[in-house]
């Protein structure tokens, strides 16, 4: 299950001398391959257990995570880890036909839904989308390219969350905004409790029905080694931005932070 957690220490120690780069990068690779895998094998049922275990929630998160990003009519975004798409046909409907979505991912498996999705789809704002298989911490991108950058249930899930940090920044325009959604990682003991317990309770046993506990065990580890609200700030201005806000929402299961380069 760590293996699957992909948790890796900033440094990693073994006695007195720090592991070398080169053995942390091969763990870094080994987790990032891992969380490939589980987001390969969770693309066919990933739209419809969203819907179903947060009751039609999510999409509501989403859409206040692509508000925030300042996203408008003919402006040139990026919606980073955008397995299925969902995050991506929303700037689609914001920038509209005469801007320009692209959705980077590195499952294969998520950008086939997603493509899937967007075959299916009239509008001609969702045309403006264009699918890319490629990694967060190494973006194909110039710097200062796009007007906004959003991520949704995507940092949590990188192995070097700071890189992508400094991804986001790098690629963004002077004064835009990145916009970046996920669970929440609380300091609240109750919610930190009724969130793993729903995980616990309703997540894991319905995923279960699908032969994916694993994959859904893998969400409640996952939190515990995410970064509090707090972190996430200092985590942005690390990375470069000038500013950096992290709003909890739905009750503190939830967050979004939002950072201005
Ligand atoms: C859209 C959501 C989660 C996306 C998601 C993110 C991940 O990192 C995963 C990792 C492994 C497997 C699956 C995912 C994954 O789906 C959030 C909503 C879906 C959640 C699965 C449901 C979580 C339920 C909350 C703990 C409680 C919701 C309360 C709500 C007010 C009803
Ligand atoms: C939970 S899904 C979120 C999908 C979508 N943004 C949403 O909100 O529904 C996390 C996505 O991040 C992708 N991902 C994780 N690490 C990544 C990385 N280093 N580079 C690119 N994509 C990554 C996974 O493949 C997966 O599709």
């Amino acid at each position: 299950m760590a293996a699957l957690l992909g948790i890796v220490s900033p440094v990693t120690f073994t006695g007195k001398h720090p592991v070398n780069s080169r053995s942390r990068r091969r763990t870094v690779v080994k987790c990032s391959n891992e969380r490939r895998i589980l987001f390969n094998r969770i693309a066919p049922v990933y739209d419809n257990l969203n819907d179903l275990l947060s009751l039609g929630q999510h999409r509501i998160w989403k859409n206040m995570a692509v508000s925030w990003s300042g996203a408008k009519k003919g402006d040139y975004v990026l919606d980073l880890c955008c397995g299925s798409g969902d995050l991506a046909f929303l700037l689609s409907e914001k920038v509209g036909s005469t801007g320009k979505v692209m959705g980077l991912d590195f499952s294969s498996e998520q950008l086939a839904v997603a493509a899937t999705r967007q075959s299916l789809k009239a509008r001609s704002c969702y045309k403006c989308i264009e699918w890319i298989e490629g990694d967060a911490i190494d973006l194909p991108f110039d710097d200062c390219e796009f007007d906004a950058v959003t991520m949704g249930y995507g940092l949590r899930n990188v192995v070097d969350r700071l890189r992508a940090m400094k991804e986001m920044y790098r690629v963004l325009k002077p004064g835009s905004r990145v916009s970046i959604l996920d669970f929440n990682k609380s300091n609240q003991s109750v919610t930190t409790f009724m969130q793993g317990w729903m995980i616990d309770n309703v997540v894991v046993p319905v995923a279960t029905v699908y032969d994916l506990a694993k994959e859904y065990e893998y969400l409640k580890y996952s939190i515990n080694g995410y970064l509090t609200g707090e972190e996430l700030e200092t985590l942005a201005l690390e990375a470069g931005f000038s500013s950096a806000c992290h709003y909890e929402i739905s009750g503190g299961f939830m967050g979004n932070l939002v950072a201005m380069r």
